[in-house]
């Protein structure tokens, strides 16, 4: 399917790729909501978002990208925030103030303090002009830095979750900037106890389970 035929159509369409943990907020807003949707997979490795179809959707080239009808976003937070408007239970900011700005920080400290530093395209550029232990320490600095924000942010507010004992915006963000870290960098989030403890609490939550990376339609078979 040529990726402009998601803007003719009506049906909620989802392009991402498996591993993307960007895609994956989104995925895990998708589910909680309850809300069906088209999966459609930009396969990164293989270079899909250069494609010139894709990049009429998002010039950025990346994903994801959520296309409603004539409505088409490409941005992670924008595309939650669509969500949580169009489709507002459960609601994923709450209704108190100092809770939804603490939401609001963790969200960004994920959104622009680490993601965009261990993106495919920037570690792919350190390893090509350093080698691939500058990438690691890179990745690790920025992963670590970040942590040590979040920490301190959520040690006194956190419950089960992020900003209490209700999964928030900062959930969404955080369950899966922790779960990439894991699984893509093996940064464990064992010294930050406060984000291991939500991490634990992710863990247990059948949503987060049904949005996993390895679950999606294009996430390789699993090897014996
Ligand atoms: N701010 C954007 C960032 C999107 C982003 O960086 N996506 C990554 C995957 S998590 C991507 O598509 N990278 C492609 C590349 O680096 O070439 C969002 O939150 O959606």
């Amino acid at each position: 399917m040529a990726y402009s035929d998601g803007l003719k159509m009506e049906k909620l369409k989802l392009y991402s790729y498996w591993r993307s943990s960007c895609g994956h907020r989104v995925r895990l807003a998708l589910t909680l909501k309850g809300i069906e949707y088209e999966y459609i997979a930009v396969n990164l490795l293989k270079g899909d978002q250069f494609n010139p179809d894709f990049q009429k959707i998002n010039p950025m080239g990346t994903v994801p990208v959520l296309v409603d009808g004539d409505v088409v976003i490409s941005d992670s937070f924008a595309i939650i925030m669509y969500l949580d408007e169009k489709y507002p239970e459960p609601p994923l900011l709450p209704h108190d103030l100092h809770k939804r700005v603490l939401n609001y920080q963790a969200t960004s400290i994920i959104s622009s303090g680490i993601q965009p530093l261990q993106n495919l395209a920037v570690i792919r550029y350190i390893e090509e002009k350093t080698n691939a232990e500058e990438k690691i320490a890179w990745v690790n600095n920025a992963i670590r830095k970040g942590y040590t924000a979040l920490e301190k942010l959520l040690v006194n507010c956190a419950g089960k979750y992020a900003t209490g004992d209700e999964i928030y915006l900062a959930d969404l963000f955080l369950a899966t900037q922790i779960h990439a870290a894991v699984i893509k960098f093996q940064i464990d989030v064992e010294p930050y106890p406060t984000l291991a403890k939500c991490y634990e609490s992710y863990k247990n939550l059948h949503v987060f389970e049904d949005a996993l990376p390895a679950k999606q339609l294009d996430a390789p078979a699993p090897s014996n």
